[in-house]
């Protein structure tokens, strides 16, 4: 039993008024990402440098990985006891490195109301070595996804999703760098996404807690979609997604955004289509990588599947073991994408 949980004082709720399923799973998990969402802002504005980010030093997201993950899992484990979690990160590493590990204990310390100890920070960052699978609730999280978006001071998010046998029925989605408006990459940025499945996709910026319901875009001619895309080359396949967006027939440039940050942007109206193309054979794609930003779009009036039309099963353990890539829309041209998918990936056979 993890008694040093129970030090940690009830967080403050932010409810969606019209919200009546899970609103303190949701209450809590918006508070625990916009936790966790601090302290990765805290070490980016005194960890990463020039230097940093030039030696592709990964250190400082190290420190805000382990850290985010012990905030939310501590903050989850207190409210909820008995509910398994399915998280990126584990302390084996951590434990070998006393200088990394300080910082992530006074990190996490900075953002919780009862501080940690370094015992119990590395057991709140283990709470995340479930295996998932079919049956019962868990909950899953990246404590920071986009890591490379994180140094280049480009875009990260905070996921957070509880998956009940199988299916994903609330996802949390904190994206500090993301800007209110895209349009405006210089206005207000910080965005909170939120979904619970059959009660529609909300937004709220950091800055306020009030909550706007959102809606994917009512693009209905492929031609004229935007579509977005990983920036690392490595993650999702480029080349493939031209050639699907030739054969749309789009001409306007791709979006390339790290992150779940990508669901957000789709669910709010401000693009088309997310495209993730197999690089590699072998890979397989990690459940907390897709879990709530895949129920954001689908409660904003999207949808999502893999590259072979299968819905995402989120319920094979810590990965998509039956899925291949993820292709996300708007829905309204979610055929006419697939079409173009299946077509592009029949001329590689
Ligand atoms: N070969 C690969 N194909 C697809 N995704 C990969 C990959 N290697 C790593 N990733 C995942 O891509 C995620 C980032 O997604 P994106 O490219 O959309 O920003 C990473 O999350 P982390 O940054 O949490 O490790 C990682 O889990
Ligand atoms: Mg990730
Ligand atoms: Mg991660
Ligand atoms: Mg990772």
């Amino acid at each position: 039993m993890l008694g040093f949980v129970r030090r940690i004082r009830p967080v403050k709720r932010y409810i969606h008024m019209s919200t009546l399923l899970l609103a303190k799973e949701r209450a809590i998990a918006v508070e625990a990402v916009l936790r966790a969402s601090k302290l990765c802002q805290t070490v980016f504005q005194h960890l990463v440098s020039a230097e940093t980010i030039s030696k592709k030093d990964k250190s400082p997201v190290t420190v805000a990985d382990y850290g985010a993950q012990a905030v939310v899992n501590s903050i989850l484990h207190a409210a909820f006891p008995n509910d398994p979690i399915v998280g990126e990160e584990d302390s084996s590493e951590l434990q070998q490195n006393k200088a990394t590990c300080d910082k992530v204990v006074d990190l996490a310390n900075s953002v919780v109301d009862s501080p940690m100890s370094t015992d119990e920070i590395l057991k709140a960052i283990d709470l995340g070595m479930y295996t998932g699978g079919p049956k019962g609730r868990f909950w899953t999280l990246d404590p920071i996804d986009g890591t490379k978006g994180f140094l280049r001071g480009e875009q990260f998010a905070v996921c957070l999703a509880l998956i009940v046998d199988g299916q994903v029925q609330l996802g949390v989605l904190g994206c500090p760098n993301l800007p209110v408006e895209l349009s405006k990459p210089d206005g207000e940025r910080g965005c909170l996404f939120t979904a619970v499945k059959g009660e529609g996709a909300y937004m709220r910026t950091f800055a306020s807690t009030e909550e706007r319901r959102i809606h994917v875009s009512n693009t209905s001619n492929p031609a004229d979609a935007l579509f977005c895309e990983s920036v690392e080359a490595g993650h999702s396949s480029q080349g493939d997604a031209a050639k699907i967006a030739s054969l749309l027939g789009i001409t306007k440039p791709s979006v390339r955004m790290d992150s779940q940050c990508k669901y957000g942007v789709l669910a709010r109206g401000d693009a088309d289509i997310y495209l993730r193309l197999p690089v590699s054979a072998t890979y397989e794609e990690k459940i907390w990588d897709h879990a709530g930003g895949s129920l954001l779009v689908q409660e904003a009036g999207g949808q999502t599947c893999d590259v072979y039309g299968k819905p995402l099963d989120f319920s094979l353990g810590r990965t998509l073991r039956a899925n291949k890539g993820v292709v996300a829309t708007n829905g309204k041209i979610h055929d006419q994408v697939m079409e173009a998918v299946r077509k592009v990936l029949a001329e590689k056979q």
